[in-house]
């Protein structure tokens, strides 16, 4: 049986995406402490796959799997979930609480990040206290010992543990949505689908004026077109990045094809990190000269040529 590592413990939003993942249905899930813990299993072979949060539609990327999946041992994006998030802040079970006797609320940084103005407005005396994931810290509130009194989580969990809802819809963002991808070691790629995506990692070169330009010319020549792209430091020294993009269409289109060679050909660091089915089915609109079937009349063209 395939099994599936996910940032847990269970409830989190990352185990909602787990479950929307149709290949992983009858598969077994193993709950990870933080998102590299869950890619290192992948890495070791322990599970065959992982899925983790790699971008909000608030907040951008989420930069730990990011810079994780672009650095480390080499990892392949298989698949993506959408997952819309909307946040509760839940209380101790034992005592009744008013919103203004709260001096801590634990949860994930994400999460944080996103109910900040609300929190700023409902309840400015109490603290952020970390937690490896908006679970976690709900799941704290029924242990004795847990220091902080309300927790940051999401509606199906604050449901099931049967906490005390203090407040709900509390997110800055109404309609926000988190993407998460599913990870496996290298190997063969996903069948094409007609509206794939892409990923891949870019080191920016020193001394090499017009870098991002010569990149971006790559794509749009081919008509490639990207869905994200931002700029990550390398951790190296202050000043070295790299470019993480993603962009719609899949390695064996022609067009993207040719476009990673010759960013391939110019930027030899490159980093391809996956080609697989996008979350939002409808198809990729190719320009009519940057079909296969336009690369193969280009190509018989030409041949036809030499041939004489
Ligand atoms: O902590 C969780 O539940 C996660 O899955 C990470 C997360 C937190 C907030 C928004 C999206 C994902």
């Amino acid at each position: 049986m395939k099994s599936y590592a996910y940032l847990g413990p269970e409830g989190t939003f990352t185990e909602a995406a787990l479950q929307r993942v149709p290949e992983a249905r009858e598969a077994e899930k193993v709950a990870a402490g933080s998102v590299i813990a869950a890619l290192n299993q992948v890495r070791s072979g322990d599970v065959e796959a992982a899925v983790v949060p790699i971008e909000n539609s608030v907040e951008g990327g989420v930069s730990a799997t990011l810079d994780e999946i672009a650095n480390g041992e080499e990892l392949y994006i298989v698949g993506e979930v959408l997952v819309p998030i909307s946040f509760m802040l839940v209380g101790r079970p034992d005592r009744p609480q008013q919103l203004d006797q709260l001096r801590s609320v634990a949860t994930h940084t994400h999460a944080w990040a996103q109910v900040r103005g609300w929190a700023q407005t409902h309840i400015p005396d109490a603290e952020f206290a970390q937690a490896s994931s908006t679970a976690a810290g709900a799941r704290g509130l029924l242990d004795d010992a847990t220091t902080y009194d309300a927790a940051v989580c999401a509606p199906h969990l604050a449901r099931s543990l049967d906490l005390p809802i203090l407040a709900e819809g509390i997110e800055d963002t109404t309609g926000a949505v988190t993407r998460f991808v599913v990870v496996a070691r290298p190997g063969r790629l996903p069948e094409r689908t007609g509206a794939d995506k892409s990923s891949l990692v870019v080191p920016l070169p020193e001394d090499h004026p017009g870098a991002l330009v010569q990149i971006m010319n790559q794509f749009a020549t081919r008509g490639v077109n990207l869905t994200r792209i931002e700029s990550r430091p390398t951790g190296e020294y202050l000043g070295k990045y790299f470019f993480s993009i993603d962009l719609e269409g899949h390695l064996g289109e022609e067009r993207v094809g040719a476009a990673l060679a010759a960013l391939y050909r110019m930027f030899p660091g490159v980093r391809f990190m996956g080609s697989y089915p996008r979350a939002e089915h409808s198809p990729t609109s190719i320009p009519a000269y940057t079909t296969d079937d336009a690369y193969q009349r280009g190509r018989a063209w030409v041949q036809n040529i030499l041939d004489r």
